[in-house]
């Protein structure tokens, strides 16, 4: 391998690495270049934040720039926008997803056209501020035991909302502390004293004259947070809080002037799976924007990394960080992380009508949340490290690291619990296996095995160190399938093994979890290296397209690698061919370190105003930024 700068179209690299979204960026960036951009909100008490925040989301929301319409009519260009926007303060940006998309959104989806002809027009302007109101204090991840309830009075045609127990208080509510007027209110239905499951109900929490709480409900503030502290997120409690009938999100189901009750679906159960299948456009949000904020991360320690000197030979310049290989070795894999996962950001969002359809759309929410907890938990690791690479200046809160690692931190738990998605993922894939084993019995069960069997205990497979074979697509693809087989086949096993000593369902289940987390892990990082073959084929120019390559190959090897504890123990790889792998690595970055760079600016040039190791000299930055006096040489 040699390290010569290829031929390679920037305009098509931007194209496959933008996906869906090439087409409508361009738009997007119009539509949001006129807003002013106040600089991100740092060295803010919360007070202070959260008043700011409101008053920025409040001035663009003016603009009319981001409507709910689009979330059904034009997602695609709803979501470039928020792409551009996150050179505004990302507590902003939460402001209006909640708003736009989780109130807004879920009004969109389990509402009738009745719900989006009265509050649209006044969402869109925030002319009424919205909230989510799902979580309780008892209850987060597991929200089909959400305690609120909203017994129905055929009298007056109204809900009268309780909240019976401590701890059916809701909590975490955004937007709603201070500023809130509504929220969509999720809470248990009693219909002629029967539970009907949970439903969604539009609540007026303020008057909107006064802003006074209204009667029958009180509610507070969470108090700091590690995060988003721009965002008020409130405790709210009901005591004979009344709302009208014509207030329930009625898409599925509805209650009729006369007083019944009617639905098409067959339980509560089915009501609750599509009423929260509805909402599967948050999840999109959270894998569109942790790749962004991480280019931005990587591009300034790597934009550092390459003005910063330290240590190196005697009588010659001090070496720069960025020909370290613990630097190198480290900047250029995580980009081909990330690339990564943008090319699965880009598969899903292409794939998005398939939530809609009902054969698919399981196998749609079960991915979406698997790459939603691997991009989150992602972007935490990589940013705590890329700022310890960027040493002290790294810690500097202008560095910007501290910035994202606390906003991005609850990524991690907002819209689904990493752990929880996981878990949903693996229960689809083992739903899906089983549908397979009976329609390939065990003559085709026992076909596979012995496939996988010959490939790798094949002296010649485990042990080969030839360079163009462990670099290419074949070895990898069959890497990464090997290794979420075995391990389904490992959790099967262990699932029949613990029933076959009398545990339940959900005790094996949970006895095996660690097993679940890595089969889903595993699972999720297959569709990335899936996702980034499907992309790249997309490519039409010939140097492009092997560039892109290049790095899609280093992502796979990067991951095998940090998997080698797995790989050996199922005698997948030699301990040689694990050393081949690391030197394949290494070669793969020392090739791709004269231009990666260069390639992912131009390619995707988010820049953040006033950065200043992310500037061309951060001396000069660093000090006009702290107020350190021009330099004179006669001093
Ligand atoms: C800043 C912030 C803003 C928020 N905004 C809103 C909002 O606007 N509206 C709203 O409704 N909610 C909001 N939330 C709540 C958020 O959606 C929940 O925190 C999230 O759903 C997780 O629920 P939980 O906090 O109850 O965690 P839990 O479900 O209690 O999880 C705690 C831990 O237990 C683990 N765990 C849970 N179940 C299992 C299991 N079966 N197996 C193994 N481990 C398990 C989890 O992995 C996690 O590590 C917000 C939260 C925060 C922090």
């Amino acid at each position: 391998m040699n390290s010569f700068k290829p031929l390679y179209d920037t305009e098509e690299i931007k194209k496959v690495r933008l996906g869906p979204f090439y087409k409508y960026y361009p738009d997007a960036e119009k539509e949001v270049k006129h807003l002013e951009y106040d600089s991100f909100l740092l060295d803010m008490n919360s007070n202070e934040k959260k008043i700011k925040t409101h008053e920025i989301a409040m001035k663009i929301a003016q603009t009319g720039v981001l409507r709910v319409e689009e979330l059904r009519d034009q997602p695609l260009l709803f979501l470039s926008k928020l792409m551009n926007l996150i050179k505004l303060d990302m507590n902003v940006l939460a402001k209006f997803v909640i708003h736009y998309q989780l109130f807004g959104g879920t009004i969109l989806e389990l509402g009738t056209e009745y719900h989006h002809k009265i509050y649209f027009d006044d969402i869109n302007k925030m002319k009424i501020v919205g909230g989510f109101a799902m979580t309780e204090m008892g209850h987060g991840s597991n929200v089909r035991n959400i305690e609120t309830i909203a017994r129905y009075d055929f009298q007056t045609q109204e809900f009268v909302i309780d909240s019976p127990t401590p701890s059916s208080t809701k909590f975490w509510i955004g937007n709603t502390s201070r500023y809130g007027t509504h929220v969509v209110l999720f809470c248990r239905l009693i219909f002629n004293n029967e539970d009907k499951g949970v439903h969604g109900i539009i609540v007026n929490i303020r008057d909107m004259e006064t802003k006074e709480i209204r009667p029958g409900i009180e509610l507070g503030d969470c108090g700091p947070k590690i995060g988003w502290n721009g965002i008020d997120n409130a405790w709210i409690r009901f005591s004979n809080f009344r709302a009208p009938r014509l207030n329930l999100l009625s898409r599925f189901a509805s209650i009729t002037e006369s007083g019944e009750y009617i639905t098409k679906l067959s339980s509560p159960g089915k009501l609750f799976q599509i009423t929260i299948s509805q909402l599967v456009m948050g999840r999109m949000l959270y894998i569109v924007g942790p790749p962004a904020y991480l280019n931005v991360a990587i591009k300034n320690t790597f934009r550092y990394a390459m003005q910063r000197r330290q240590f190196g030979e005697k009588e010659k310049p001090e070496e720069l960080l960025i020909n370290y290989p613990t630097h190198y070795q480290t900047l250029i894999p995580m980009i081909s992380n990330v690339f990564a996962l943008e090319f699965s950001r880009n598969v899903i969002v292409e794939r998005f009508p398939e939530s809609k359809m009902p054969d698919k759309a399981d196998s749609y929410n079960a991915i979406i949340g698997g790459v939603k907890a691997t991009v989150a938990e992602y972007a935490i690791q990589s940013i705590s490290k890329l700022r310890t690479m960027c040493g002290g200046n790294g810690f500097s809160a202008y560095s910007l690291f501290g910035y994202m690692r606390d906003e991005l931190e609850v990524f991690q738990t907002a819209e689904g619990d990493g752990t929880v998605l996981f878990q949903q993922l693996t229960k689809h894939l083992l739903v899906e296996y089983r549908k397979w084993y009976k329609k390939e019995g065990v003559k085709g069960y026992i076909i596979k095995e012995v496939q996988s069997f010959l490939d790798t205990s094949n002296p010649y497979y485990t042990h080969s160190r030839s360079i163009p074979y462990l670099i290419s697509d074949e070895f990898h693809l069959h890497a990464f399938v090997f290794r979420f087989e075995k391990q389904r086949s490992i959790l099967i096993t262990k699932l029949s093994l613990l029933k076959s000593k009398g545990l339940t369902f959900t005790q094996s289940w949970n006895e095996s979890l660690l097993d679940i987390q890595k089969l889903a892990r595993y699972y999720t990082q297959l569709f990335c290296l899936e996702s980034s073959y499907l992309c790249v084929k997309k490519c039409v120019d010939p140097g492009s397209r092997s560039v892109l390559s290049n790095i899609v190959k280093l992502y796979a090897l990067t991951n095998i690698e940090n998997d080698f504890g797995f790989y050996r123990n199922a005698n997948f790889l030699s301990a040689g061919k694990a050393l081949a792998i690391s030197d394949a690595i290494r070669d793969l970055c020392v090739q791709l370190k004269p231009f990666i760079f260069e390639l992912m600016e131009e390619s995707f040039g988010l820049t953040f105003p006033d950065v200043p190791i992310g500037s061309t000299s951060y001396i000069k930055n660093m000090s006009e930024r702290v107020g350190i006096p021009p330099y004179s040489s006669k001093l």
